[in-house]
């Protein structure tokens, strides 16, 4: 049998970090606190009925795992009804900062991992179930995900992955068959939702939390180890923890302005849900810039102080650092190293940033150190803040832009654009002349650095992609699983292997959201109630 095509139960498992680290000596389900170790060995509880609602293919394929039938023995493991032979089921012990405060022991209160296994580039995945059951982290709540949330989390996953940004991923959707309680308005009407479980794949699924909880125990021993153990199976070739600090701060930075890139909002940046491999992880009340507005958060929570709105996603990805530097410093004694590592982030993200936006519009990439576009970018984001106008199909269509006519102000420059804007007709008279003005500098600009066109149209669809998984497309696959239909999840799956290439097939799922989803749970705001 090829590799290609294994199944869930000829898998080797080698599980490197229950090997590695202390486990908690109770194995009591019971909510408690964990001091001492790094995990809990805790079983997935079954669940009533499973079945396949998704399976992603490439990470399938990846993997060297063949699609199970709806129901299948591979479906009952990856619901957690089954533990095959190799997985030692564990749940993490973490702490974290939510919203700005210390909130003290979480650790995975529904993800639980099954075991490690290589992939066909011989690369080591984890495999973990998201809302499998209580386990010591779990405090009050009941371990267990709802399906909405659920199939969010699994597309996004993968269109992240196919966007070329560090991401966790997700290899199953599986209905649990089973109700899920949840108040998802936190009205005090709270109601009996399907649950799901999804299986996730990463490297590995250590969060800054995992250090913070460590040192707000004083367990400098264990934090050594588990800094350690991330560093040399993680991290190979780095030398030191200052290293290492600094490695994590590049790579945070550069998640930060990839993030920026398509327009994502994370929703919920607390330091629990920040990757110490700096990938996307936590697909909870996330959201994509529409209307562009910086001040944009998808998360009712955050509604109020807007923490985590778009625009200060980096300020928060700098905050979170200073909290694991904090958490790191038993271990580093050199004070300036991690202000330079913190420095590396600021620097690693304005460079980021400014190479990205070159790509996004098209411009001349910038010399190190050179931020000659710095006025003309400011303006633009002001610009498109004033009519609301998609983010997405703005930056796409600006490579349909004809630059003569744009040269000579001419209003036909305008007419890739209109589709971005939300009016239906395209930007008010005032503000096309305030745009066109903008394109007119724009257009010079890109004449003055020579580049052909065809080269840089093909840069600018590389960094602007056509297709996003916008809350409504996600609300709408959703709607449909709800009723039994999966038709939609696979559509978007398929649409989102290629986000940047044209495809005509899925154009109905390229446009503007639709006014009936502006204010439709779901669509516009998520609670965190998943
Ligand atoms: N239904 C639940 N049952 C038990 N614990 C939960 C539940 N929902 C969230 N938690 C826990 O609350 C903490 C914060 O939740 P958060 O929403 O950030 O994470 P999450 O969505 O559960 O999962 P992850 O970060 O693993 O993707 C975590 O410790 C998480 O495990
Ligand atoms: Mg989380």
């Amino acid at each position: 049998m090829s590799a290609a095509s294994r199944r869930l139960d000829e898998i080797e498992f080698d599980n490197l970090f229950v090997r590695s680290l202390p486990a908690d000596p109770s194995t009591e389900i019971r909510s408690r606190q964990v001091p001492g170790a790094a995990y809990s060995f805790t079983p997935p509880t079954p669940v009533a009925d499973p079945q396949l609602l998704g399976w992603s293919d490439d990470l399938g394929a990846q993997l060297g795992l063949a699609r199970p039938a709806r129901r299948d023995a591979a479906v009952e493991a990856l619901a957690g009804n089954r533990i095959l032979p190799g997985m030692q089921p564990y749940a993490a012990r973490y702490g974290g900062h939510q919203f700005g405060n210390w909130a003290g022991q979480l650790g995975d209160g529904r993800a639980i991992t099954l075991g490690e296994m290589f992939d066909t580039h011989g690369q080591r995945q984890e495999l973990q179930l998201k809302g499998a059951g209580p386990t010591p982290y779990s405090r009050r709540a009941d371990g267990r995900a709802v399906l909405r949330s659920s199939v969010r989390e699994f597309l996004c996953s993968e269109a992240m992955f196919h966007l070329g940004i560090p991401t966790t991923r997700a290899l199953s959707l599986v209905a649990t068959g089973d109700t899920v309680v949840r108040d998802m308005f936190y009205d005090g009407r709270p109601e009996n939702e399907p649950g799901a479980i999804v299986c996730r794949v990463a490297p590995s699924f250590v969060r800054f939390g995992h250090f913070e909880i460590l040192t707000s125990h004083d367990e400098t021993a264990l934090l050594g180890q588990l800094a350690d153990w991330v560093m040399t199976h993680h991290y190979p070739g780095i030398g030191s923890y200052a290293d290492w600090f600094a490695e994590i701060c590049r790579r945070t930075a550069t998640l930060m302005v990839e993030w920026m890139r398509v327009g994502f909002v994370h929703g919920v940046m607390n330091t629990d849900n920040m990757s110490i491999l700096g990938l996307t992880i936590d697909y909870g009340p996330y959201g994509w810039l529409e209307g562009v507005d910086m001040m944009w958060t998808p998360n009712t929570t955050d509604a109020q102080g807007r923490r985590y709105c778009y625009g200060r996603q980096p300020q928060i990805g700098y905050w979170n650092l200073t909290r694991l530097a904090a958490a790191l410093a038993p271990l580093i004694d050199d004070r300036d190293a991690i202000d330079a590592a913190l420095e590396g982030y600021e620097q690693t993200f304005s460079d980021g940033w400014t190479a990205m936006l070159a790509n996004k519009l098209g411009l001349p990439m910038p010399a190190a150190g050179d931020d000659a576009d710095a006025d003309m970018r400011s303006r633009l984001f002001l610009l498109l803040q004033e009519e609301e106008c998609d983010f997405t199909i703005f930056f796409r269509q600006l490579a349909g832009v004809p630059l003569a006519a744009a040269a000579a102000g001419d209003a036909a420059a305008l007419a890739p654009l209109h589709a971005a804007f939300y009016s239906g007709d395209g930007p008010s008279a005032d503000h096309g002349r305030a745009l066109l003005g903008w394109l007119q500098q724009w257009a010079a600009r890109i004449s003055a650095g020579g580049e052909p066109d065809a080269a840089r149209i093909a840069r600018m669809n590389a960094t602007n992609p056509k297709y996003v998984v916008r809350n409504w497309l996600a609300q709408r696959a959703i709607d449909d699983a709800t009723a039994g239909d999966t038709g939609m999840i696979e559509r978007l799956l398929k649409m989102m292997r290629r986000p940047y290439d044209e495809q005509p097939e899925f154009d109905d799922l390229a446009g503007r959201r639709p006014e009936w989803a502006r204010h439709k749970p779901g669509c516009s705001a998520l609670s965190c109630s998943s």
